[in-house]
């Protein structure tokens, strides 16, 4: 069987350290640690197809028809760029993917050609959630993109998650904290079709 390929080293989650976040857990957890012995943290692999990797992002957004040629395509681009840093948490006992979250690397010339990490995509399988895996997933890029160099790390959310987010340690900036959207859909470009700093609904393309 052939080995599996994952986006980015393994390695790096082991020496986050958890005790930088401004994030309390109760109990303590960490990527290296994830408080299960069935839980485990590390970088999408080639196989996630066949773990549930899109069935779970569908609960975030659509995710469409999506083959696994199109997938490992996908896959192979991220790789190459190095600047993809999706991060899964793992439910070892079914082989199943049951979170994610991506760290996305926009490099600049702004800041001395500086780094800025980008929060996407972040899921919780809806019968896993309430059991800090959300706050898990999130802190391990969160701290990734410090160990990778960015000087910051934005998100966009609904405003009901910003409660969430806050008890991470992210913060919104007066005067500064809004999304402004243009979409190509279906041959035209429209204007996003709410105001604020929000995606509009659970099925809302992000
Ligand atoms: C940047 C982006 O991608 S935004 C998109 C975010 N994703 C989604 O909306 C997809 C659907 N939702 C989910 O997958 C999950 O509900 C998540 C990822 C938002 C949260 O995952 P969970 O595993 O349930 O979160 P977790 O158990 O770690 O909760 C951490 C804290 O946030 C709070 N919290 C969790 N979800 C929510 C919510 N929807 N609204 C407000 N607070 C919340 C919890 O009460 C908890 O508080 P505590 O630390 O004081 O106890």
């Amino acid at each position: 069987m052939q080995e599996e390929l994952s986006l980015y080293d393994p390695s790096l989650l082991l020496g986050l350290d958890f005790f930088r976040s401004p994030a309390g857990f109760n109990p303590r957890i960490s990527a290296a640690v994830p408080g299960e012995t069935w839980l485990k943290v590390r970088p999408l692999q080639t196989g996630d197809y066949n773990r549930g990797f899109l069935q779970i992002l569908s609960q975030l957004t659509k995710v469409g028809d999506v083959s696994l040629t199109q997938f490992l395509n996908r896959f192979a681009q991220m790789r190459a760029s190095g600047d993809y840093y999706v991060t899964v948490i793992v439910d070892t006992r079914h082989d199943k993917i049951i979170g994610s979250a991506t760290l996305v690397l926009e490099r600049k010339f702004i800041h001395g050609c500086g780094t800025r990490g980008r929060l996407e995509d972040v899921v919780v399988d809806d019968t896993y959630r309430g059991k800090q895996l959300g706050k898990l997933i999130v802190v391990t890029v969160t701290l990734l993109a410090e160990q990778l160099g960015c000087y910051k790390m934005s998100l966009d959310c609904k405003d009901k998650l910003i409660p969430f987010y806050k008890s991470i340690g992210y913060a919104l900036e007066p005067g500064n904290a809004n999304t402004m959207n243009i979409r190509y859909e279906n041959g035209t470009i429209s204007a996003n079709r709410t105001g604020g700093n929000c995606k509009p609904d659970d099925t809302e393309p992000s």
